[in-house]
């Protein structure tokens, strides 16, 4: 059983204090891709931060160069020049960078510093030994948190406060939703669901789409036709309290087509093996933690 608590990104009365403590502190992401850039967006949207107090960097000139033509951050290639400066530290690169981005790291890093990585796999053990620090907090994002509608499992180190894991619970607020997880075990299990969950939806809109386009629809059309069948139908489960099982009830009738199809779904066995493909993500991620 995973124990959850679950933010919803609103302000209580209660985040007024840690709203001005916030905008005092300056936050680095490190790792200007697909999860770095929405994060950092996010925050500087945010009133969390004020204005340059979010840094970014990467290792990757043309990338820098082309976010400081853009960005409303200050952008640094050197890290030298940007983390002594960070209270708080997002660590968005892959899990397979940690060992030379670490190495570079360490030397620089002062033990009231949090780390707040979102790497596939990589433990808060590692961490604390490849960094020389304690307080880390292991998040696991979806993509998603491009557009505000993502959602972050995350779990701490016991040396991270409560105040200060409040102040990192609406940090990640910013791009969603974010849900406290007791164990990294946890983590591993929601990157199996939520982590890697959009591809397995997206995989299900490839295939809907192939079908639709074999059946002589334009791919246009067909982008159509499935982009909004699961816009409604997500629309739909968000709204009410009916189980899938119960909607799939009300979309088909006895001996009808939406019938025909859950049939040759069942006889397909399709629920075991995305059940298998969860799970093997999930495997995967407990495997990465074992090489990190
Ligand atoms: N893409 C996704 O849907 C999700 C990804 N994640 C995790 O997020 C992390 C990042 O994934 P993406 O954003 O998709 O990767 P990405 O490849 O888009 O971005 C990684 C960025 O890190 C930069 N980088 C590499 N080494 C660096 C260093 N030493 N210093 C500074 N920058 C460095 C690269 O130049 C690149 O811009 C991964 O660890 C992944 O496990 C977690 C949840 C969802
Ligand atoms: O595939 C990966 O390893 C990352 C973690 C969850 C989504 N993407």
């Amino acid at each position: 059983m995973h124990n959850a608590c679950i933010g919803r990104g609103t302000i209580g009365i209660n985040s007024l204090y840690l709203i001005n403590k916030n905008l005092l502190m300056k936050v680095l992401v490190i790792g200007a891709g697909n999860m770095g850039l929405a994060y950092a967006k996010a925050l500087v949207k945010s009133e969390f931060l004020s204005n340059h107090n979010l840094m970014i960097s990467d290792t990757s000139a043309e990338k820098t160069e082309e976010l400081k033509k853009i960005s409303r951050f200050d952008v640094f290639t050197n890290l030298s020049d940007c983390l002594p400066k960070a209270d708080i530290i997002f660590i968005a690169v892959k899990p397979y960078h940690t060992d030379e981005l670490f190495e570079e790291l360490k030397p620089m890093m002062s033990p009231d510093q949090i780390v707040i990585s979102i790497m596939a796999g990589v433990t808060i053990q590692s961490m604390k030994d490849g960094l020389g620090i304690t307080k880390v907090v292991r998040a696991m994002p979806n993509l998603p948190a491009q557009v505000g509608k993502g959602l972050t499992s995350f779990t701490a180190s016991d040396e991270v406060s409560r105040l200060e894991l409040s102040t990192v619970e609406n940090l990640l607020d910013t791009t969603g939703r974010s849900v406290r997880l007791d164990t990294e075990n946890d983590v591993d299990a929601s990157t199996g669901i939520s982590g890697s969950g959009p591809a397995y939806v997206f995989y299900f809109m490839h295939s809907m789409m192939e079908a639709a386009k074999k059946m002589g629809f334009s791919v246009h059309d067909s982008k159509v036709l499935v982009g909004t069948t699961f816009e409604g139908a997500v629309e739909l489960f968000n709204k009410s309290d009916l189980s899938p099982e119960g909607w799939m009830k009300r979309v088909a009738s006895k001996g009808g087509t939406t019938r025909a199809a859950l049939d040759s779904m069942e006889d397909n066995n399709i629920k075991q093996l995305i059940e298998d493909a969860a799970y093997a993500a999930f495997n995967r991620a407990v495997e990465l933690g074992k090489e990190s």
